[in-house]
């Protein structure tokens, strides 16, 4: 069962240029997917794709301008008020806070705002701060602005997670966060996937994205260019193997016009490091294959192979190959 529907999402920004004229942006031109229960679905696409919009227009923050977008089947301009009462949300990990009140303070008052009970506001704020971790880290005392990115971010999704909703849609939660801190929160993710909670993140690290993410959607310039796990992505676009050779010696560019004549090559990409060159090939080959022919050729050329990796293709190999063909 589908927790997010968007078909066919369109928004129109207009904004002024100078004092007379109005600018208009089609920020959404055809946006269309939709997100099962209980998964984790990223939005991914370069700066200006669209992200951020899709993701208010589900917040019912922003009205769209065409199609329609539903959350646990309720539309999200004609049944706003139930749809919100039944999603967290994280559009920006600073913005909403207090800087003078604690992290617990922030959380009573927003709770309170939110009609609940001076109790409850106050059980609530102590049984998320601690599911989020911050009062392990003995913060939620502290005031606001004292806090680090990472307990800033942990607090927004504590702030998100206070009525217990059933959705979650989180603007790059990791944006600017030291390794440890993006790891807890892509932890706090899976765990809350787990729990039965949808889950729909953008972001633009790819690496923690296939982490955690149980589907994607790759959008670009306001369109659709691919949606699916990241394993069908990857297997759609027929990348099989990406080797990475780093070369030295005279004939460099001579292996590299050799290579693209005698392996099955989509894509590749030189990289010139002083001394050496880094090629990187995807190709549709067995490792066998590209081992053997990597050595004979090498053999026969003035060329040495310093390093030499042969690996699965990432998300970032799919996404990068999908955008290029798009742009
Ligand atoms: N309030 C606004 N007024 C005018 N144009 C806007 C407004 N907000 C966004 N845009 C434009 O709409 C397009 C989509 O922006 P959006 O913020 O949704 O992209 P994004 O994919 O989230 O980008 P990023 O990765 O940089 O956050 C961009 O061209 C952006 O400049």
């Amino acid at each position: 069962m589908n927790a997010i529907e968007v078909k066919d999402l369109k928004k129109i920004y207009i904004s002024r240029e100078g004092f007379r004229r109005k600018r208009f942006v089609e920020a959404l031109k055809s946006i269309t997917f939709t997100v099962s229960k209980g998964s984790i679905h990223a939005l991914l696409g370069p700066n200006g794709a669209g992200k951020s919009t899709t993701v208010k227009i589900l917040s019912t923050i922003l009205l769209p301008d065409g199609g329609r977008a539903s959350v646990l089947g309720l539309d999200v301009v004609s049944e706003a008020d139930e749809v919100r009462k039944r999603i967290g949300v994280v559009l920006d990990v600073s913005k909403g806070f207090y800087p003078s009140l604690s992290g617990y303070e922030n959380l009573v008052f927003y709770a309170l705002l939110k009609g609940f009970s001076f109790s409850d506001a106050r059980r609530r704020a102590k049984e998320v701060l601690d599911f989020i971790g911050l009062e392990q880290m003995n913060a939620s005392k502290r005031p606001y602005y004292t806090y680090s990115l990472g307990m800033r971010a942990r607090l927004a999704i504590a702030k998100a997670l206070f009525t217990d909703p059933e959705v979650l849609l989180l603007d790059e939660p990791t944006l600017g966060l030291d390794v440890e801190s993006a790891r807890a929160v892509r932890k706090l993710l899976i765990d809350l996937a787990r729990s039965g909670r949808t889950i729909l993140v953008t972001g633009h690290n790819m690496f923690e994205i296939e982490q955690i993410a149980n589907s994607v959607t790759i959008i670009d310039k306001g369109r659709i260019i691919a949606s699916g796990s990241p394993h069908e992505l990857k297997s759609r676009l027929g990348l099989i193997h990406r080797v990475s050779i780093r070369v030295s010696g005279n004939d460099r560019q001579k292996l590299i016009d050799i290579l693209k004549g005698v392996i099955n090559i989509d894509r590749i990409d030189v990289e010139e490091l002083g001394d050496a060159i880094k090629i990187t090939v995807y190709v549709r080959s067995s490792r066998e294959e590209i081992a053997q022919i990597l050595f004979e050729v090498s053999r026969r050329l003035d060329v040495k192979i310093l390093d030499l990796s042969i690996e699965e293709p990432t998300l970032e190999d799919a996404y990068l190959a999908l955008i290029g063909v798009h742009s």
